[in-house]
């Protein structure tokens, strides 16, 4: 079995939670609330931001050239593909009171960053993937169950799209080669930073549906 295949086995029960998530049911049926919607795409604009950072990052670690490339590229993609998708959206949804990342999404982006920071490539490379590979599932899984006539359908159409497939498909092929050059203790460290990202991709979602707010 390939070892991104055993990670998502190892991590299906988040996926499962995911999915039964009422932001994905109400995005897939189209009931969610412009409210709630509005509070994800402006999270998930400065989050691309900071993803775009720590892919870069990433790809400065990548030991041949071609593979540089392929991290940068991912986060041109990240600022250009799925940021244009998100400033089409920010220009006609309500404005948010709240200013800058909320709680879950400042610590999903922190974790990221100090991951690509601080730690080898195998273990950065693997704190990414949840970030392509669980949106693409979701937004396949969306577009197989969605509602006609779905307000929501550019964002369905962006993750569910080829474009994106190709990443992921890219980015699994990385994970992959990095995970068989790699010791049983890095890849152990792999598992882990796949995990933490995937509970943050939860978090994510939780966050935006209850319109996080700082406490203090
Ligand atoms: C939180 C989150 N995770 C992943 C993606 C897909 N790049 C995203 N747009 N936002």
């Amino acid at each position: 079995m390939k070892f991104t295949e055993s990670l998502w086995q190892e991590n299906a029960d988040i996926y499962e939670k995911i999915l039964k998530h009422p932001f994905i049911l109400e995005l897939a049926s189209g009931s969610l609330s412009i409210d709630r919607f509005s509070f994800y795409i402006y999270q998930d604009s400065l989050y691309l931001n900071e993803f775009a950072t720590a892919l870069a990052v990433t790809g400065t670690k990548a030991p041949v050239s071609k593979d540089k490339l392929t991290f940068l590229s991912f986060a041109q993609n990240a600022l250009l593909v799925e940021g244009l998708l998100h400033e089409n959206y920010m220009d006609s949804l309500p404005k948010q009171d709240q200013k800058g990342a909320s709680p879950s999404a400042l610590a999903y982006t922190q974790y990221l960053l100090a991951t690509s920071s601080l730690k080898p490539y195998a273990v950065s490379a693997a704190a990414l993937l949840p970030c392509f590979w669980i949106y693409k599932r979701v937004g396949d899984h969306i577009l197989a169950h969605q509602a006609a006539n779905n307000p929501y359908q550019n964002w369905i159409n962006t993750y569910a799209g080829e474009e994106f497939a190709q990443s992921v498909s890219q980015m699994l092929a990385l994970v992959d080669g990095i995970a068989a050059q790699s010791t049983v203790a890095e890849r152990d460290s792999m598992r882990q930073a796949y995990r933490k990202a995937t509970q943050y991709e939860y978090m994510f979602w939780d966050s935006a549906y209850h319109l996080e707010k700082w406490p203090v």
